[in-house]
């Protein structure tokens, strides 16, 4: 699988304008004509986008010195649809990151969705058994949510390898908002035979 030198920087801008844009869609009370209008602009960069469609998404790129999963929807800085994670540390089954949620990602009021708590954690805890050397699919997930979890302030995303049995690999993680834990994950996952050495990059 080829994997590019750096993310493209075009495509880390194109993602970042638009999240900024699921942003404003979700808090704007513009009135209906500009919405309307909005739509069609919207439509016209879909359909020059669209004239360049590849078969599947572009995979891995260098990113800060690590292997991104360019568009993945949770760390991928040219998915608009990830946060992203930014500032990722993987080395030795540990793992942390930086992450911002906007408004877009809130489910009880003023706080972000669990699904999407639940996301980083299912994330960062296959990130940290990664770079232990054990590529691996999460079969069990179960996270505590012990407070909300703020958007529009950095999260800090962290998780760490803790030990294997035959194919089960576990793993811990949480995330961290001003000081404190809002949630708390533990995962068992199955090591994946075949995956591409890649994977186990930090
Ligand atoms: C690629 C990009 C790279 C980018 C650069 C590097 C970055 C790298 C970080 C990326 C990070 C991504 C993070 C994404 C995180 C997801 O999104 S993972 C995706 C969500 N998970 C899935 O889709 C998995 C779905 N499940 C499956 O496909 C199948 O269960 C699996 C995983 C293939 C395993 O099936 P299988 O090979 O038939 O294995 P099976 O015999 O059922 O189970 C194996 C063992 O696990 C146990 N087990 C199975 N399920 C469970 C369970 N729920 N609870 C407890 N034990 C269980 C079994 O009992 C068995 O134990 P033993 O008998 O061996 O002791």
């Amino acid at each position: 699988m080829p994997v590019l030198a750096e993310v493209p920087a075009e495509r880390r801008e194109l993602a970042a304008r638009v999240r900024e844009l699921v942003e404003e869609i979700v808090h704007t009370d513009a009135p209906a004509a500009d919405l309307l209008t909005a739509a069609e602009w919207i439509a016209g960069a879909t359909a020059l986008l669209r004239t360049a469609r590849r078969d599947r998404p572009m995979l891995l790129a260098h990113d800060g010195g690590y292997q991104v999963s360019m568009h993945s929807p949770v760390e991928g800085p040219g998915n608009p649809l990830a946060p992203p994670m930014t500032g990722l540390v993987a080395a030795d089954g540990e793992m942390r990151a930086t992450a911002v949620l906007s408004g877009a990602y809130e489910g009880p009021p003023g706080r972000v969705h669990g699904g999407w708590v639940a996301a980083l954690l299912d994330h960062a805890v296959g990130r940290a058994v990664a770079c232990a050397g054990l590529p691996a699919m999460t079969v069990s997930l179960t996270v505590d949510y012990r407070r909300g979890t703020p958007y529009g302030v950095p999260l800090t995303v962290r998780a760490r390898f803790t030990g294997s049995e035959g194919r089960r690999v576990f793993a811990t993680g949480e995330i961290v908002a001003d000081g404190e834990v809002t949630a708390e994950a533990s995962a068992i996952l199955v090591a994946i035979r075949g995956l591409p050495a890649s994977t186990q990059d930090g």
